[in-house]
């Protein structure tokens, strides 16, 4: 399986930019592949390669799009280029949005023509293996895949064979034919979300998945797929549409690209209020030091607001759109009401459009994420167990008070200079309806319940699997799943029951804490009142046994040295 846009956030897609003095390399492959392509479509005598011009549009298509586009797509397959041409046209016009087409594929364990090259480093083994996938194209009832597939899916069955479960799907994925869906819209935040979502709903599971994104905020999106049980493409083309119509409005991208671009910002949003506090802050006031880092909201500064430090989340103004008015109006909303020592403490909002900023608390050790990852920090197991007894303390006030974090990771867990962890960030957290029911999703795959990854209904117990995740990370000082993409982890966990290995010194209840907590059926899992007591039990344990064995060593020191005095 070969999954692109290695992302952690998977709507926030990095338009790479075709500037040939940034990769000359990319380029000259950019343009290798472009000269391939254009020969073949003009061999092929297609109507649109007599169009005056025509060469000029197709190079301008590959510089749309980010550089892998080319160095991705099998030449094979020159035609899928016009198709991508064709879609990414119809997508300008917001009735026909999201594009999309279906194709059958062949599907080969050793993927495409163009993953050969990576696979074999011995040029005669190359050519065996390039000879003897030519052979099976043309065995094959239909074409392969537009992108080169890759020997990941195996990796990943091979994986789930170690984690306990069977090398499903290596076989099948073999043998069966699959469909081969191409979507085209305006880029935004999550839509590679929504359109798994999409593909979940109706059954389908993602083998492959390719996305890219143009300079001029046009998604492109290229899903192999396994589960339709016909060979056709009509029948599964109008299920698809049936289900993108029930989530037409934000697929279109109507709610945010263009109003994002073309209306101006409204003169003050309505945050809800109920006249509990006061938090409005005068952005005179706020004094700014150095940015710290950017989130999908925008920079977040050091700086100090009555002469305390506090941290200062602004929001760009270009990047002001309806909906993400709406989640700073949320995020204000959570926050002034929440007053927890494990909590990030909000002091206020500057909610006056362009300054639009979150004012909280400065967090001066930075996020666990930093340090496990990028310091290489490593916490021996009371510090560890002292960290975890204060997110299950934050997590557990916040879910008393019914709030679903939803994006619960090491990056989201502060520290202060007194080493107390604070939970943080709730751009993307959310109040639970009465009903209970949330069915929006964000937050990050590797930390994500399979629930939230499904799109389907989900409660506080998503947050409890983030923490079983991100507990394991503390344990081991490794980012989880490390070895896949974000997409590839979620298809694992979801799909195949991928869940991180625990190191087989880790202490038993621990251990067993970490199975609940990312237990599939969300029933099973504890709820983080539990998980505070388990923590609290094993700490107080590794003390007991640590006074022992100290009592024990300055016994026998007492013991040896009494024995050296006799001996004296
Ligand atoms: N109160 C704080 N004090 C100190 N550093 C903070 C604070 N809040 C966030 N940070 C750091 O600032 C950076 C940006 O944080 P921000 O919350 O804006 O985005 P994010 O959580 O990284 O991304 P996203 O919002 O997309 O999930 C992160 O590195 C985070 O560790």
């Amino acid at each position: 399986m070969v999954i692109e846009n290695d992302i952690e956030s998977c709507g926030s897609r990095a338009v790479q930019s075709s500037s040939s003095h940034a990769h000359p390399r990319h380029h000259r492959q950019k343009l290798e592949v472009y000269n391939e392509v254009l020969r073949r479509i003009q061999d092929s005598n297609s109507d649109e390669a007599n169009v005056p011009g025509f060469d000029d549009q197709l190079w301008l298509h590959f510089n749309r799009l980010p550089a892998r586009y080319a160095l991705d797509v099998n030449v094979e397959r020159a035609e899928d280029v016009l198709a991508h041409q064709r879609l990414l046209k119809l997508a300008e016009d917001p009735a026909n949005r999201p594009a999309f087409q279906v194709r059958l594929v062949q599907v080969y364990p050793f993927g495409g023509a163009n993953n050969v090259d990576s696979m074999h480093s011995d040029p005669s083994e190359k050519e065996d293996a390039q000879s003897s996938l030519n052979h099976s194209f043309k065995q094959g009832v239909h074409p392969p895949p537009t992108f080169g597939s890759s020997s990941n899916l195996e990796a990943l069955a091979l994986q789930n064979v170690e984690h306990g479960g069977s090398p499903m799907g290596v076989m099948p994925y073999i043998q069966r034919p699959m469909h081969e869906i191409t979507f085209s819209t305006v880029d935004k935040p999550k839509l590679l979300s929504q359109l798994t979502s999409i593909l979940g709903e109706l059954g389908l599971n993602i083998q492959e998945a390719h996305a890219f994104s143009t300079s001029d905020g046009f998604s492109l999106d290229v899903f192999v797929v396994e589960g339709w049980p016909n060979e056709e493409t009509e029948e599964l083309k109008g299920v698809l549409e049936r289900e993108i119509l029930k989530v037409k409005g934000i697929l279109s991208g109507a709610s945010e690209h263009y109003q994002a671009r073309m209306e101006p910002s409204p003169h003050c949003i309505e945050i809800p209020s109920d006249g509990a506090d006061v938090w409005e802050i005068d952005p005179n006031q706020l004094k700014y030091e150095n940015k710290v880092g950017s989130g999908s909201f925008g920079d977040l500064y050091r700086g100090t607001y009555c002469s305390q430090d506090v941290a200062i989340k602004v929001l760009k103004p270009e990047r002001i759109s309806t909906d993400m008015l709406r989640e700073f109006a949320q995020e204000v909303y959570i926050m002034r009401k929440i007053r927890h020592k494990n909590v990030v403490q909000f002091i206020g909002a500057c909610t006056r459009p362009p300054n639009l900023c979150i004012v909280t608390e400065f967090m001066s050790r930075g996020s666990l994420y930093d340090f496990l990852h990028k310091q290489r920090g490593v916490f021996k197991l009371p510090s560890l167990l002292k960290v975890a007894i204060d997110v299950s303390k934050g997590m557990n006030y916040l879910h008393q008070n019914n709030i679903i974090h939803r994006d619960l990771k090491t990056a989201n867990l502060l520290m202060d200079e007194n080493e107390v962890v604070k939970v943080a960030d709730f751009g993307v957290a959310r109040v639970q309806t009465q009903s209970g029911v949330m069915t929006a999703e964000t937050g990050t795959y590797r930390w994500m319940a399979p629930e939230v990854i499904e799109h389907k209904p989900y409660d506080q117990k998503a947050d409890v699997f983030s923490f079983g995740i991100a507990l394991w990370e503390l344990l081991t000082g490794e980012l989880p799943y490390s070895y896949l993409t974000p997409l590839q982890a979620a298809v694992g966990v979801v799909q195949k029951g991928l869940r991180p290995t625990i190191p087989k010194n880790t202490h038993p209840r621990l251990s067993e804490l970490l199975q609940r907590c990312w237990q599939q059926d969300p029933l099973l899992r504890p709820d983080f009142s539990e998980i505070k007591e388990i923590l609290q039990q094993i700490a107080k344990e590794v003390n007991e046994d640590k006074d022992r064995h100290k009592e024990k060593s300055s016994h026998s020191h007492g013991f040896l040295s009494s024995l050296r005095r006799g001996h004296n």
